[in-house]
C-alpha cells in the first residue's frame, strides 16, 4: 500500500504487554502491564534507572523476544506471537538495530560488514555494491571499505555499525545506547546521523542514559520497575 501524508496508523503499538524471566528460585517482572503507541517518523527516547526493563522493552519491540502477555502490533501485524522464525523473517525487511557496542563481525571488513543484511535478504551482487557504497559515503567512512573493525576507532565503528543498519532502509531503527562507548565529539556526530536519518522519515526508538542524546528525540518514555510513569514531548 502505498504511504499517504494522511497515514494516522502507529509505526507500533504493545498493549497490556507484560514480559517475566523465571528462574528456578524466582520470578522477575521485567515489564509490567506496558502500553504505547509510536507513529511513523517518530523518535523516541526510553530512558529510567538499571534494571527497569529499558532492554527488555527494546527486544521485544525489536523481534528478539516474545512478550509473556499482551499484543504487539507492527505496522500493523500482530508479532507478539510470532514463533522464532517467523520474527526474524520480520525484522529483517524492517528493523535496523544499533547498539552500544557496535556488533560489527571482526572476520569481516567494512564493507562485507554492511553488505550482510542484503545479503539475508537475496539482494543480487551488483545491487549490492550499490547500496553498500552509496551508505558508506553518506556515513562518511567509504576510505575505509577495505578495513577490519579492530583498525577503526569507536566513531568509526559506529558509523559503519549505522550504514549496516540503515543499508537496507528499514522503517525503524532501535538503538540501545548508541553513544555508550564513545567521546562527546563522536557521540553527537552519531547522533546528528540519526537525527537526519529520522527527518529522512525513518523512526527512531533509542534507550539512553544520557540526558543529551535525549534533547534529540521528539518524545520521552521514562520507565520505572517495567512501568511506563511518563511520556513527555520535548521542546525541540
Ligand atoms: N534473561 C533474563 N533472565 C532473568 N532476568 C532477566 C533477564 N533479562 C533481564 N532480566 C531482569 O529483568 C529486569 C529488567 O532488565 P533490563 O535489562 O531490561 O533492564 P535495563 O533497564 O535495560 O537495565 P540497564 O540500564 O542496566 O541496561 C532486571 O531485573 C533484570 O535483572
Amino acid at each position: 500500500m502505498e504511504n499517504t501524508n494522511q497515514n494516522t496508523e502507529p509505526m507500533l503499538r504493545i498493549e497490556d504487554l507484560s514480559k517475566y524471566f523465571r528462574t528456578e528460585e524466582v520470578e522477575t517482572v521485567a515489564l509490567n502491564h506496558v502500553s504505547m503507541e509510536v507513529a511513523p517518523g517518530e523518535f523516541v527516547a526510553i530512558m529510567g534507572p538499571s534494571g527497569c526493563g529499558k532492554s527488555t522493552l527494546l527486544n521485544i519491540l525489536g523481534l528478539l523476544d516474545n512478550p509473556s502477555e499482551g499484543k504487539y502490533y507492527l505496522l500493523d501485524k500482530e508479532v507478539g506471537s510470532l514463533k522464532e522464525k517467523e520474527r526474524t523473517l520480520y525484522r529483517k525487511g524492517n528493523i535496523g538495530f544499533v547498539f552500544q557496542s557496535f556488533n560489527l563481525i571482526d572476520e569481516l571488513n567494512v564493507f562485507e560488514n554492511v553488505e550482510l543484511p542484503l545479503i539475508y535478504l537475496r539482494i543480487p551482487a551488483k545491487k549490492r555494491k550499490e547500496m553498500v557504497n552509496d551508505i558508506l559515503q553518506r556515513m562518511n567512512i567509504s576510505h575505509r571499505a577495505g578495513h577490519f573493525p579492530q583498525q577503526l576507532s569507536g566513531g568509526q565503528q559506529q558509523r559503519v555499525a549505522i550504514a549496516r543498519a540503515v543499508v537496507a532502509q528499514p522503517k525503524l531503527i532501535l538503538a540501545d545506547e548508541p553513544t555508550g562507548n564513545l567521546d562527546t565529539k563522536n557521540g553527537q556526530e552519531v547522533m546528528t546521523l540519526l537525527s537526519e536519518l529520522n527527518r529522512e522519515g525513518t523512526t527512531i526508538i533509542m534507550v539512553t542514559h544520557s540526558q543529551r542524546d535525549s534533547t534529540y528525540a521528539h518524545r520521552i518514555i521514562n520507565l520505572l520497575d517495567g512501568q511506563i510513569v511518563e511520556s513527555v514531548k520535548n521542546n525541540l
